[in-house]
């Protein structure tokens, strides 16, 4: 089933303390946000990309736009303040398909099988999120105090994106969030505040989201035996 897709690309990287946006930074000698946007040129399934960003940054991803040659129109479309706004801004540039996906341009190594599985369950359900479960022991930790409080984990997942919506689905969502002036840190949580599901499909564990320096080495390791099929 064919989909659009919005990719973000606005934030400013704080966490990655690179100085710059972290879309910019080099893995393996290509740019993390080209890696990304090379996934959905690549996937048949994908009929539209809508890439959102900083205007101040315009030039520089216009120039690596041409330089990486892509044959997929990507739409550009200027960021917010959150990466809400700035998902709320690629809503309003929708081409016309039934299913958009929202991705985090800082995820490079999301699997093609894994976001047709969510396609597919998005086109069933309405709404879905790729996840795997935590690994760890997760606590809670009191804000006034280190005293910790052990979360049972046995349902706790770790949601990632791609995240796959029924267009009129998530507009209604982030039109609701924008009139309560609620905000979330992913869309699905949008969703799930109009009292509709949101299913999961699993992914795997190096869908990873490039947010701190150590991620980079994360990011070598498996770039060196990649494959998103
Ligand atoms: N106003 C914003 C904030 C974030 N994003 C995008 O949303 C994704 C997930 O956000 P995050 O990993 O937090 O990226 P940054 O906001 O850039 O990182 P930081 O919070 O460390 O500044 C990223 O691809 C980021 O570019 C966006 O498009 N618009
Ligand atoms: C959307 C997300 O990637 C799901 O895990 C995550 O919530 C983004 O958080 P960020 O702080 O905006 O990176």
């Amino acid at each position: 089933m064919q989909y659009e897709i919005i990719v973000l690309a606005a934030g400013q990287g704080k966490r990655m303390n690179a100085g710059r946006n972290k879309q910019f930074l080099m893995i393996n000698s290509v740019p993390l946000i080209i890696h990304t946007l090379k996934l959905f040129e690549e996937d048949e399934c994908c009929s539209g990309i809508i890439l959102v960003i900083n205007e101040k940054e315009t030039d520089e991803i216009e120039s690596l736009l041409q330089e990486y040659l892509f044959n997929k129109e990507i739409k550009i479309v200027a960021g917010g303040k959150e990466r809400q706004d700035s998902v709320y801004n690629g809503l309003k540039a929708l081409c016309g398909e039934e299913i958009v996906l929202v991705h985090d341009g800082a995820r490079p190594f999301v699997k093609i099988p894994f976001i047709h599985s969510l396609v597919d369950m998005a086109n069933t359900h309405g709404s879905a999120v790729l996840g795997v479960p935590v690994k760890e022991t997760i606590k809670q930790v009191a804000e006034d105090s280190a005293i910790i409080k052990t979360i049972d984990r046995s349902d706790v997942w770790s949601i990632q994106t791609p995240q796959a919506f029924k267009v009129e689905i998530i507009k209604q969502a982030h039109q609701k969030a924008a009139e309560e002036e609620f905000l979330g840190t992913d869309d699905a949580s949008l969703v799930e505040r109009l009292g509709k599901n949101v299913y999961i499909v699993e992914s795997d564990y190096k869908n990873i989201k490039l947010t701190t320096p150590e991620d980079l080495l994360f990011a070598e390791a498996i770039l060196s035996n990649w494959s998103n099929r």
